[in-house]
């Protein structure tokens, strides 16, 4: 079970795709995605319609949120897991993140909003609704290729209907060690689609069928597109649900976004 670095992700471009189902690229692409999800559980996607204004503020953001004193940011601890701050977690002390639910809706991103900034803080709201937005456009489009590659097209709107999202932003300290540490330990997503976007310092690593472990390096320009348990169930297994970790190296904090679409089924309550 030995690292290797030499496996890449696929990565498939999503970016000349329209919204055209039907149409040949939107075939081809579908049958990148279903290769990819049996293959590995994940790949790489290109999305250029999230504009790079939004990309690159959503790290400043998400940073402002992390620089606020600790006691600040525990005025969002929740009950729920993954939802609100977690901080400090007791067996990774270099892992913190704060999960925001309804992320796409203005009046409940701005009232989280003003808990921590009590001035307000305009640029946050905007920057996390606008980011989650987007996400969610790539969203519909790969888990509409996922139902139809499954032959369960007539189940879509069921499906997409009875799904709930839950964005999180996570910051992982550097070890400021030459070690390599544990920044999460490794596991498989409970939901149904994960959709992770990071800034430029490396440290997710994703296990292939056969033990190996990728170390994922996506671009500015690239999403990663990973699927989780509640899938695979639902494919009855023909989707591959990856292990993953994150591993850190290195003085500079790994800063990731990541939207968690599950069952509404109160996964995260
Ligand atoms: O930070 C990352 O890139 C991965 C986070 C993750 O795997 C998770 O929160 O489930
Ligand atoms: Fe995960």
């Amino acid at each position: 079970m030995g690292s290797e670095t030499s496996l890449k992700l696929p990565i498939i471009d999503f970016s000349n795709l329209g919204q055209n189902p039907g149409a040949a690229e939107w075939d081809l692409v579908k049958l990148q995605v279903r290769k990819a999800l049996e293959e590995y559980g994940c790949f790489e996607a290109l999305f250029d319609k999230i504009p790079a204004e939004i990309r690159k503020a959503i790290f400043g953001a998400v940073e402002d949120f992390f620089d606020l004193p600790l006691e600040t940011k525990r005025l969002n601890a929740s009950k729920k897991p993954f939802h609100g701050y977690l901080g400090q977690y007791p067996k990774v002390p270099l892992f913190e993140s704060l999960g925001i639910d309804d992320a796409t809706i203005a009046e409940e991103v701005e009232s989280m909003t003003r808990i921590l900034w009590p001035q307000g803080n305009q640029n946050f709201s905007n920057t996390i609704v606008s980011f989650s937005e987007q996400v969610l456009e790539l969203d519909h489009i790969v888990r509409r290729m996922i139902v139809e590659s499954l032959g369960l097209e007539k189940y879509l709107d069921e499906h997409m209907n009875s799904t709930y999202h839950l964005l999180r932003v996570m910051k992982y300290k550097g070890p400021e060690t030459t070690e390599t540490k544990l920044g999460l330990r490794s596991h498989t997503d409970k939901n149904i689609v994960t959709i992770l976007y990071q800034n430029q310092v490396d440290g997710l690593e994703l296990q292939t069928k056969d033990g190996s472990w990728i170390d994922l390096k996506p671009t500015p320009d690239s999403f990663v597109v990973m699927i989780g348990d509640s899938l695979y169930a639902w494919a009855n297994g023909r989707l591959h649900s990856p292990h993953h970790r994150v591993m850190m190296r290195g003085n500079a904090a790994r800063y990731s976004v990541g939207l968690f679409f599950g069952p509404q089924s109160r996964l995260y309550d």
